[in-house]
């Protein structure tokens, strides 16, 4: 079944373009400045203002989008300085060899640190970051050959075609190029293929890892890429500074570039610029107006600070530049991907053949059964109903068949190879599809990056070609996809909608587009009418019945008794996790047993 493609979509209207030109005006608002005649101590404070906003964008990255909080930034910020340093003082290595040598450094350090904590989950990974990154700074202090905690003296500045860059105006040119670049690649990155997995993590890894997702070389991509940068303004610290030694890489200001991601936005990379400025030019302030007030000298500015982290815990949880965005329109995304060609699609079962083929399959939780021995097939063209009460067992099925739970025994074949065993990402790779009892989708992001991030293992394009914007033809084909398995599930309308904003109906018609975007040969649908009303289940059922015609192969898992008899070709009643009957909806209907079994009568 082939769906036509809505018209093309209206133009924005001309002020939600406000957010295009948003960034273009902070970009010539950040090429005045040296133009102007600003004294120098301002032009130094913007250089240190560009200088954080490299870490601190790794930081949006990883944890604003990414979910994983990490306290160790600063550590790589010093890896990358200290390179340069020792490189360029002691063998007298230009600096523009020796920033790729920090990066190389940085870059297996943060891949090797990565590989191990990134397993960790909950409040062990930002524990795990604190210890390293306190041992990075102690093997800093107090290795002879860096200078113990005197540190490095005499880094010479960087030169530009001969020309002495300085700490002032040419460096300023230096730090921003590098600072802006480095924001329009992570904007570029985050609307991409590999962009839409990044920011399916923080949701959690089981949806992602069943759309074929690969989250740990994802949270380590991210990772490495956000300590890539941190080693980039470490690079251009030493050179800036002429000097480096422990005390600016320790765990105090790998909580400050924490605190400027979360006072700018964490989740949005302008908000990396923002936070760096606020709280730099807010320190420099409060170091010389608190000891007046005060009467002494000392850190005070660090007791504001974690006032300040409350407040804007409470009152701006999502930051500066949240609160900035949220009042600008949204731009749609301009439509150019319609007369791309069709993605490559997978050899489909002939109608009738068996797809799933479960055999006495078994898990035990403990001394709890509950799946025991349940087997049953599914066919090309069928749609299959796994109905029983409540705790029966179905969604143990499930996940049995979809690799989320491994088998405690018996077997599952798929288009007869045995799949039990594998990862959901291994079962999902040979074209078995799933949507959730409970909607799994990133919600700040639109209907149809939701959908497109379904047909993932169908694009090959990652996060480098992202940047360099080399990806958009394999782009176009996959929005193609996703816009018509939109039209497909009858939501075309709606693509440019954030999900967040979609009614419960919508969302599971959302999930089911995602689903096929997979281009699946088996279709698992968890209670895909929870929470629809009447109008929204009789929806449900064209869908399916369509997609029943088209060859797919489905197993619905539901407690609406009138969609399952309605739409189900085959019924399969569990009770207690064991096979209770199967037969036709007719055959299901008339049975006794399954009328005590919802009853809870004796049978
Ligand atoms: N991870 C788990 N650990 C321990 N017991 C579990 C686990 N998952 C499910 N169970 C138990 O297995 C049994 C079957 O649960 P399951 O969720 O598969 O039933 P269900 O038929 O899907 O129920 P519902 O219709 O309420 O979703 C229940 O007794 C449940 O408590």
């Amino acid at each position: 079944m082939e769906a036509t493609l809505n018209p093309p979509a209206a133009k924005p209207p001309a002020k939600s373009r406000l957010r295009t030109w948003g960034p273009l005006a902070l970009v010539a608002v950040l090429v005045a400045l040296p133009l102007l005649p600003l004294p120098n101590f301002w032009i130094i404070q913007l250089n240190y203002i560009g200088i954080y906003t490299l870490p601190v964008l790794g930081l949006v990255l990883l944890t604003g989008v990414g979910g994983l909080t990490s306290f160790g930034q600063a550590a790589f910020v010093g890896i990358g300085a200290y390179t340069t340093a020792y490189l360029s003082v002691n063998f007298g290595l230009s600096p523009w060899l020796t920033l790729f040598v920090g990066l190389a450094l940085t870059g297996l350090s943060a891949a090797i640190i990565g590989g191990i904590t990134l397993r960790m989950s909950g409040h062990y990974l930002p524990l795990a970051t604190i210890a390293w990154a306190l041992a990075l700074y102690y093997l800093m202090g107090n290795l002879e050959a860096l200078g113990k905690y005197d540190g490095i003296l005499g880094v010479k500045g960087l030169t530009l075609f001969g020309l002495e860059v300085g700490q002032q105006r040419v460096f300023y040119a230096v730090v921003w190029t590098f600072s802006l670049l480095a924001c329009f690649a992570v904007i570029r990155l985050l609307d991409s293929r590999s962009g839409r997995a990044i920011r399916s993590l923080a949701g959690g890894s089981q949806m992602a890892e069943a759309m074929g997702v690969n989250t740990l070389r994802f949270k380590v991509g991210i990772f490495v890429l956000a300590a890539l940068l941190a080693s980039l303004s470490g690079w251009l610290f030493a050179h800036f500074q002429r000097t480096v030694n422990p005390s600016p890489f320790g765990l105090k200001m790998g909580i400050e570039y924490l605190f400027m991601a979360v006072l700018g936005g964490a989740a949005h990379v302008w908000g990396a610029i923002a936070g760096a400025g606020v709280v730099k030019l807010l320190e420099d302030q409060l170091q010389v107006l608190l000891p007046k007030l005060i009467g002494t000298s000392g850190s005070y500015e660090l007791i504001v600070f974690g006032i300040l982290i409350v407040l804007v815990l409470k009152y701006l949880p999502d930051g500066l530049w949240d609160f900035i965005d949220r009042r600008l329109p949204r731009p749609q995304r301009p439509v150019d991907w319609r007369d791309a060609p069709d993605l490559p699609a997978r050899a489909k079962p002939a109608a009738g053949e068996v797809v799933l083929d479960v055999q006495a399959i078994r898990k035990t939780f403990g001394g709890l059964v509950a799946v025991n021995d349940i087997s049953f097939q599914t066919r090309a063209g069928q749609v299959v109903g796994l109905i029983g009460p409540n705790g029966a067992g179905k969604s143990t099925t499930f996940n049995l068949v979809t690799g989320v739970l491994g088998l405690s025994g018996g077997a599952v074949r798929f288009r007869g190879e045995a799949i039990g065993g594998l990862s959901s990402r291994a079962i999902a790779e040979r074209g078995v599809s799933r949507t959730f009892q409970h909607v799994k989708m990133v919600p700040d992001m639109t209907v149809l990056e939701n959908v497109a991030l379904g047909a993932h293992l169908r694009g090959r394009k990652g996060a480098i070609a992202a940047m360099l914007h080399t990806d958009r033809a394999e782009e176009r084909e996959l929005l193609r996809e996703a816009e018509r398995q939109l039209q497909r599930v009858g939501m075309g309308d709606w693509m440019h909608e954030l999900a967040g904003n979609l009614a419960m109906g919508q969302q599971r018609l959302l999930e089911i587009a995602r689903a096929l975007c997979a281009d699946p040969a088996l279709l698992l649908l968890d209670e895909p009418a929870a929470g629809l009303r009447h109008k929204e289940k009789q929806a449900l059922a064209d869908v399916l019945r369509s997609l029943r015609a088209s060859g797919m192969s489905i197993l619905l898992v539901e407690h609406d008794m009138d969609l399952v008899m309605d739409i189900c070709d085959h019924i399969v009643v569990m009770e207690f996790g064991t096979h209770l009957m199967e037969g036709t909806p007719a055959e299901v209907q008339q049975s006794p047993k399954v009328r005590a079994a919802y009853l809870g009568t004796e049978h």
